[in-house]
């Protein structure tokens, strides 16, 4: 499944009928009847629609639904907010076709009065009003046909997106509807993965209206969705006769006397991830608690400055050999012997280095260091990392988490996993792939070291992309698994998640 903004959609629109020779007007037939389908399908024949329609071709694809639901015998009340004479193109077809089936619209300025008694006796308000054709502010009169809209009780139900959100951004100073339920055309729309804008759509259902997936290829952005299927189909499987070096040998360098705990939560989660062989460089007092919780892992003793590693050049060169990845970050604190080492990292380790927590302040001073490395580097910050990583605000990552993940990947050459609800993995290539799974029960301290674990023994054996949106997969998945569990959200701790890790694992059918 692709995310597109609304530029995006209109030049797939324009691409699919010029070039690929499919007529507005079919497109439009197709998105109307899908959607009186699923409303049909949700809600039965017997339920009462009202369909609310605006001046664009959002407004058109009211006019089919508005019609597919009439022949179908629902009981449907269709109003329009402009001047009939508004109408042009596809959308004023489609309101003729409307009218020589027989049926009849009214003004909404006529009805406006007495429109709360009508809804009294509504169930459904379908929302044709605006598409992803909105530009700036909502003008009047959709700001208060919007803002009536919004006061009432009953269920409403958004064509395409809700009416006034923008498709590409989370730019919202003005009204928009606020949909129970959004019947999406073709693909999901960028806003509805941005935290200021996603509650506005209530539950997204998809709408396919006949566009070519090959159309997708003359977007300059690819963004798309790593769902269970993308998580299936890229699994490597290990071979039956693997012995555990061909399972990936993964370094994890975490942990300082006052965190013990991120560098075995790290270390059991890449344990748990199939890693073939796990070595935790860690504080020598640290080891007999971290051992006892992770016994399957090697450790390695690295020197240390008041409680937080100091590793020498030589313990560094040691460490590195042969492994295939190596995560560095979690628990460690932020002191000038881990900007030395993550520079040293940097330079001369040549498997996939992860870069987490800590390791990502040493960022800003290694820059140059990063851009120059041949070997894959994995950033995973969290939007607060992020954006001290850019000199920017929280809000300001939330609101453009898309541009801020790929434009950061394609500067600096690095993988990009941006965290939070809806994980972004941004690739060198600017690529970008986005993970659906996960819920609050993983916002604990704690929940970010194992996904680096995670990330560290995936990479270690798979190809580098699939490998860190699968990791992201999985992390979130044995989250719902525990939700589904009935488990109350808050309850949840990352070593659950650790826990449940084979079970989510479990659909890569490994036997
Ligand atoms: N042939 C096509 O291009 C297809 C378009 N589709 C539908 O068309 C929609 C996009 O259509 P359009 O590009 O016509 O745009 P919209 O229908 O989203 O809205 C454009 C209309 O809204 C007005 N408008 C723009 N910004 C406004 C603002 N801030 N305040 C108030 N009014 C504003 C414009 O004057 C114009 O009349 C999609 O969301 C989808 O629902 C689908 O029918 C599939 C086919
Ligand atoms: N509300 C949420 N929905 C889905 N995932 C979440 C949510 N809150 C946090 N997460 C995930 O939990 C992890 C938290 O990581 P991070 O903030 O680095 O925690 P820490 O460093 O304390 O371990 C990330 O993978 C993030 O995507
Ligand atoms: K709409």
């Amino acid at each position: 499944m692709r995310i597109v903004t609304g530029e995006e959609m209109a030049s797939i629109d324009a691409i699919t009928m010029n070039k690929v020779g499919l007529p507005g007007a079919v497109l439009m037939e197709n998105a109307g009847r899908g959607i009186a389908r699923k409303l049909l399908d949700h809600y039965g024949r017997k339920r009462r629609f009202f369909i609310v329609i605006g001046s664009g071709n959002n407004g058109g694809d009211g006019f089919v639904v508005a019609r597919v639901l009439k022949d179908e015998g629902a009981e449907v009340q269709v109003f329009i907010v402009p001047e009939e004479s508004r109408y042009k193109g596809d959308a004023k077809l489609h309101k003729r076709v409307f009218e020589q089936s027989g049926y009849r619209w009214k003004y909404w300025k006529d009805i406006e009065s007495q429109w709360p008694a009508m809804l009294y006796e509504t169930d459904i308000i379908v929302d044709a009003l605006l598409g992803t054709g909105i530009s700036g502010q909502v003008k009047e009169p959709y700001a208060s046909v919007i803002a009536s809209i919004n006061k009432l009780k009953n269920e409403i139900v958004s064509i395409d997106l809700p009416s006034g959100v923008p498709a590409g951004s989370a730019e919202l100073n003005h009204e928009a509807i606020k949909a129970d339920r959004t019947l999406t055309l073709q693909w999901t729309k960028v806003s509805y993965y941005l935290e200021e804008t996603k509650p506005y759509y209530g539950e997204v259902d998809v709408v396919p209206i006949g566009i070519p997936p090959n159309t997708l290829r003359h977007l300059a952005s690819q963004r798309y969705i790593w769902g269970k299927n993308e998580v299936v189909n890229s699994w490597v499987m290990s071979k039956p006769n693997a012995h555990k070096g061909d399972n990936g040998r993964v370094g994890i360098i975490a942990g300082s006397e006052a965190m013990p705990g991120a560098a075995a939560l790290a270390g059991s989660a890449a344990v748990r991830s199939g890693a073939g062989f796990t070595t935790i460089a860690t504080v020598a007092q640290n080891v007999p608690v971290i051992a006892s919780h992770v016994k399957e892992a090697m450790y390695t003793i690295f020197s240390e400055k008041h409680g937080y590693l100091a590793p020498t050049e030589t313990e560094l060169a040691a460490f590195m050999d042969n492994k295939q990845s190596i995560a560095v970050g979690p628990g460690l604190g932020r002191t000038p012997a881990l900007t030395k080492m993550v520079a040293y990292l940097l330079v001369h380790f040549k498997g996939v280095l992860i870069l987490d927590a800590d390791a990502l302040h040493c960022l800003k001073e290694c820059g140059p260091i990063v851009q120059e490395r041949t070997a894959p580097t994995v950033i995973t910050p969290h939007p607060g990392e992020m954006a001290m990583l850019i000199d920017q605000s929280v809000s300001y990552v939330n609101k453009n988490r898309f541009e801020v993940a790929e434009s950061y990947a394609e500067q600096y050459g690095v993988y990009v996993v941006l965290k939070g609800p809806n994980t972004i993995v941004a690739e060198p290539s600017g690529c970008i792939s986005v993970n659906v799974t996960g819920n609050a029960g993983l916002a604990k301290g704690g929940s970010g070291d194992v996904l680096t674990g995670m990330v560290a023994a995936l990479v270690a054996r798979q190809r580098i992309q699939p490998a860190l949106s699968s990791a992201v997969f999985f992390h979130g998945y044995a989250a719902d698994l525990l939700a589904k569990q009935r488990h109350v959200l808050a309850t949840i701790t990352p070593s659950d998640i650790i826990e449940h890790l084979p079970e989510a694992f479990s659909i890569v059918d490994d036997d």
